[in-house]
């Protein structure tokens, strides 16, 4: 057995097996929610929203100072077009060429999927589809600066045709941001990129400073503080996407699975910060030790095993099940983020019964980092049971609707009679008259 990770499995045989799994399901609910709470953490992210709402920029200047141990003025803010264009001149050109077949192909994905078509029927009605004018973007850069986010989110946006798109990432790269996610803004052509991040960042998009204009949605994935942040303006101030919070993935392997591969799959999320999950649900015992010697052998030889160790000591389980019946009810219930199946032929057939999952990888050959970089889909996800009602996001999240209703006088003719009967019940006058008066007419 590997050393250390024994407390990781849980078998399905063991009476208090289900005890086990519902008080894994609690505590990453309770940490997914935890600003939803009268906690400690909502009461500075209410402080900070209220600060920057009152005090704009100046407020944003102090609380970078203040998380990111960054001192600003806010006409620093915004990085410069010459840092744009000095950051793509730099890179690294194999690098660009791997970018840029990653952007086609989220823009061959993402315009596949568009349903902004606009429809007018022969009944009188029809639908005309916006953008969103608008956009603020999310880029994550603490734990790891995540150039593929500004892909991820960027590019659906353009999709959709917004026409304003703002970037905001921590400025935890000397001062600024990593300059592959600078490089990568340039090459879509963003160039409102602001080196500030966290919740004051969403506070600055949300509401407006004299140095970032407001925005009407804003999107990205983010650590807890950005994710609540974005619910607590979401609806009243701008749109927002799902909550797309710390990385997930639930692995269902069959005996047919690497343990290897799933070790690797494993740590591939929970590397990414230390509230990170990786779960397994297999019906093979011995499968689920070979992973676990696996991950402990893997995790030895990985640079960012700090981070990993923590998410796998909080978050993560490899629990045996009677059988895959039971795994798909599990992995249902936890609605992860990303949902792997390795079984061998049987893979898609059990991906066909799962309700619940940000992204489902099917299949031995499909990894969480083919979606992470490249297939197409966007990797901002809905975490913490969210994918229950949330989904990726999509060019379709930057688009509205306008209802479009048109009606001749021989249409208005033909219903002003159950028209008038509706407004009568609801005792609306004024309704039925409206329809009344243009009957002689
Ligand atoms: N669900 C998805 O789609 C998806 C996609 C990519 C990344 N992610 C996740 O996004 C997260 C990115 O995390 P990150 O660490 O890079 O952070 P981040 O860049 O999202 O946010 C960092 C900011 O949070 C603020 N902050 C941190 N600690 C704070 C505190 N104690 N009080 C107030 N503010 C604080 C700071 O301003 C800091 O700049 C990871 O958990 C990763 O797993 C999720
Ligand atoms: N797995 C992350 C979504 O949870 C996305 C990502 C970016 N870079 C690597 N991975
Ligand atoms: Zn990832």
């Amino acid at each position: 057995m590997s050393e250390g990770l024994e407390e990781l499995l849980i078998l399905g045989s063991d009476p208090q097996a289900k005890g086990k799994i519902a008080k894994l399901r609690l505590d990453m609910l309770a940490a997914a929610r935890s600003a939803s709470e009268d906690d400690a953490q909502n009461r500075t992210v209410v402080e900070v929203l209220r600060g920057i709402r009152q005090r704009g920029d100046e407020a944003v200047a102090a609380y970078t100072e203040k998380f990111d141990r960054v001192s600003l003025r806010p006409d620093e803010f915004r990085v410069s077009g010459d840092e744009l264009a000095r950051a793509h001149a730099s890179m690294d050109t194999g690098l660009l060429a791997t970018l840029r077949e990653a952007i086609e192909n989220v823009r061959a994905y993402q315009a596949k999927i568009f349903l902004g078509h606009n429809s007018s029927f022969s009944d009188g009605t029809g639908i005309r589809y916006t953008p969103i004018r608008r956009a603020g973007v999310c880029v994550p850069g603490a734990s790891a600066p995540l150039p593929s986010t500004v892909i991820m989110t960027v590019v659906p946006a353009q999709v959709a045709g917004v026409r304003e798109i703002a970037v905001v990432s921590p400025p935890r790269f000397e001062g600024s941001v990593h300059p592959v996610i600078l490089a990568v803004c340039h090459e879509l052509g963003i160039d409102e990129v602001y080196r500030i991040g966290g919740v004051q960042a969403v506070g600055a998009l949300a509401y407006g400073t004299q140095s970032v204009r407001k925005v009407d949605i804003i999107v990205g994935p983010g650590n807890s503080w950005v994710q609540a942040a974005k619910k607590h303006v979401a609806g009243d101030y701008v749109a927002i996407d799902s909550i797309a919070g710390p990385s997930e993935v639930f692995i269902i392997a069959g005996d047919e699975a690497d343990p290897a591969w799933v070790a690797a799959d494993m740590l591939s999320q929970a590397e990414h910060a230390a509230d990170s999950s990786a779960i397994v649900a297999t019906d093979s015992e011995p499968l689920a030790r070979a992973i676990l010697q696996q991950l402990a052998s893997q995790l030895a030889e990985l640079p960012r095993a700090g981070d990993a160790r923590a998410s796998l000591q909080r978050f993560s389980r490899v629990i045996v099940v009677a059988d895959m019946d039971a795994a798909v009810e599990l992995a249902n219930e936890f609605a992860s983020e990303h949902l792997e199946i390795q079984c061998g032929s049987r893979s898609r057939q059990i991906a066909d019964r799962i309700n619940n999952a940000g992204a489902i990888f099917i299949g031995p050959h499909t990894p969480v980092a083919v979606g992470d970089y490249w297939a197409g889909p966007s990797h901002t996800l809905p975490t913490g049971t969210r994918a229950r009602f949330s989904s990726a996001l999509t060019s379709n999240d930057f688009l509205k609707s306008i209802s479009l209703i048109e009606y001749s006088a021989e249409q208005l003719a033909a219903c002003a009679d159950d028209i008038i009967r509706l407004a009568q019940v609801e005792g609306l006058d004024a309704h039925a008259r409206s329809v009344s008066i243009r009957r002689n007419r």
